[in-house]
């Protein structure tokens, strides 16, 4: 049994927070200081989510702020042309940038990104930026943690998410950590216990969640029950290589394996994962499906040189969901 979705909603999927450039190392296995070569691509962690959720066939929309020049138009663009709605990336007028990652592949184990995100458009997002109708207007309302690292995009996915609940729509809250924005480890910590017990489904690595609770940091098990006594009816925990957890609040649990690729780099995983198995739930999969789902798209996506150009196909992801079987 999977989870439940108010139905006559115009969209599957709107996400909230940074759509922002990646600029992938074409040159492999060599440090960023010796790299010249770079690829653009449309990157941040929920615009991946709305492309990989699009391109499966989920009707997606984008709640951002995009700057006013050729990256926010390359953007905007690309994230039309990749069938998400942009009517809700609003234009930066007072001069924000869009956040720049450069990503280095050292090896396939050894990847690492480097942030550009100072004064980053997408966090100047604000409250009366919020489209009460649009937000109620989705079956799910993504949040990624990012959003909340500072005012006022922090206030504007609190909004998102107040309006949300109110109209039936299911909060995902993606932990997406990215250091760089947060002013300490602490204040993370705060707005995750916040955001996390609001939302109906966590989806998060296992460091994501020990940032979340701090000194108090457990295991799999006393997460799930500790989210359990507020909102959440869904709590997934990834292990990068080592699989993904899913707990339920009946103490059913359901585990995913990792499907053999021949892995380029490792970043774009988590983005990938989220997409397909978003898909599997909207679509009515068991969780144990929709979490396999999510695990053969990271897959086929590590495999690639980007995250959110290589965002898999259903036929691609079914296709290795029955050659092998993790
Ligand atoms: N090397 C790999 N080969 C195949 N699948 C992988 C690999 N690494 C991760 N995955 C899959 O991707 C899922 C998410 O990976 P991970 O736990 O690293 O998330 P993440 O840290 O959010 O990813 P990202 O690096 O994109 O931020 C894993 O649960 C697993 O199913
Ligand atoms: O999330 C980001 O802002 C960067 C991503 O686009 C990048 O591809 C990555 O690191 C995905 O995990």
């Amino acid at each position: 049994m999977g989870i439940q979705f108010q139905e006559g909603k115009q969209f599957d999927v709107i996400a909230l927070g940074r759509a922002c450039i990646d600029l992938n190392a074409a040159e492999y296995n060599r440090p960023m200081e010796e790299t010249r070569s770079f690829t653009k691509y449309v990157g941040g962690s929920p615009a991946n989510i709305a492309i990989g959720s699009a391109k499966l066939g989920l009707k997606v929309g984008f709640v951002g702020k995009i700057p006013d020049d050729q990256h926010g138009r390359f953007i905007s663009s690309y994230m039309r042309e990749a069938g998400v709605d942009t009517s809700q990336l609003v234009i930066d007028r007072e001069g924000h940038k869009a956040g720049l990652t450069f990503t280095e592949i050292l090896s396939p184990e050894e990847c690492s990104i480097l942030m550009y995100r100072e004064k980053a458009a997408d966090l100047y997002l604000s409250p009366d930026e919020i489209d009460a109708g649009y937000v109620r207007s989705a079956k799910v309302l993504l949040i990624s943690g990012t959003a909340l690292a500072q005012s006022p995009s922090r206030e504007a996915a609190l909004k998102a998410v107040s309006l949300a609940k109110a109209a039936g729509t299911k909060v995902v809250f993606e932990l997406d950590y990215r250091p760089y924005t947060w002013s300490s480890r602490e204040e993370t910590s705060v707005y995750y216990t916040l955001l996390a017990g609001m939302a109906h489904i966590v989806i998060g690595t296992r460091e994501e969640y020990d940032i979340m609770e701090g000194a108090s940091a457990s295991g799999n098990e006393q997460t799930a029950k500790m989210l359990f006594a507020k909102e959440p009816e869904l709590v997934v925990i990834k292990h990068g290589v080592d699989g993904s957890y899913a707990y339920l609040p009946s103490g059913e649990t359901f585990r995913a394996g990792v499907y053999k690729t021949n892995v380029l780099k490792t970043f774009g995983a988590g983005d990938s994962y989220a997409s397909a198995f978003l898909y599997g739930l909207l679509r009515g999969y068991d969780i144990d499906q929709a979490l396999r789902f999510g695990s053969a798209s990271a897959s086929i996506v590590v495999s690639k040189h980007s995250s959110s150009e290589a965002m898999p196909t259903l036929s691609e992801i079914k296709a290795l969901v029955e050659e092998q079987h993790v």
